[in-house]
């Protein structure tokens, strides 16, 4: 047994949240992060809590048959469960589930009307799988429900019947989500997806609307 498997996987989680706290896309109590181990149960963020300052009892393990495992009473797990359940339930390859709130995810996801946001053909797709000479790559853009269930549907019904191009999608108005087969990769695809947004909210200042 090396060390890295003594690591508490939620200590990775506790230093990604602070990171994307110091980005300014995790403010406040905004964004949630899950961990999946091994028995098919995760580690997710409990509700409301300061994502740039997390300890480890800030965590709710949710196990598959729905079974939650809280480090004290008033520990809740993440309003966003449902949509970290239902990417590892469509994708057995993930380990990881990031979500954030940036102020660029939120000015892309209002550039176009449609539930697909075009994606400029940039070398950084490559880091989220995208190998391609001019990739024509769109991000699925989903409604932001009240009730966080109706996103989850719509999530798997969409990508049920056509699975995404990128391991990404987002909710217009929220934030962006990711998901990997490592934290480490779940981390830098969210670098990726919010490089990849600032670009674009900056091209449309120099170039306008392309
Ligand atoms: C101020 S954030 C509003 C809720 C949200 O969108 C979010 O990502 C955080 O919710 P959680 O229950 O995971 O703290
Ligand atoms: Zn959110």
């Amino acid at each position: 047994m090396n060390i890295s498997t003594l690591t508490d996987v939620r200590l990775e989680l506790i230093a990604a949240a602070r990171y994307f706290y110091q980005q300014g896309w995790m403010v406040g109590t905004a964004g949630n992060l899950s961990i999946r181990l091994s028995d098919g149960s995760f580690w997710i963020t409990a509700s409301g809590k300061s994502k740039g300052e997390l300890v480890i009892d800030d965590f709710v393990r949710v196990y598959p048959d729905g079974r939650v495992e809280q480090p004290t009473e008033d520990s809740k797990p993440s309003a966003e469960t449902a949509i970290h359940q239902v990417i590892y339930n469509l994708f057995p390859e993930a380990i990881s589930c990031y979500h954030v709130h940036s102020v660029e995810a939120n000015l892309v996801s209002r550039f176009v009307n449609g539930d697909a946001l075009p994606l400029p053909p940039l070398e950084m797709l490559k880091g989220l799988g995208v190998w391609e000479e001019k990739p024509d790559c769109v991000m699925p853009i989903f409604a932001n429900h009240l009730q966080v269930q109706q996103i989850a549907t719509e999530i798997k019904t969409r990508f049920s019947n056509t699975p995404p191009q990128l391991p990404a999608l987002l909710i217009r108005d929220h934030g962006v989500t990711v998901w990997a087969a490592s934290s480490t990769a779940a981390r830098n695809y969210i670098e990726l997806v919010e490089y990849i947004f600032r670009y674009m909210v900056a091209a449309r200042r120099v170039f306008g609307e392309v």
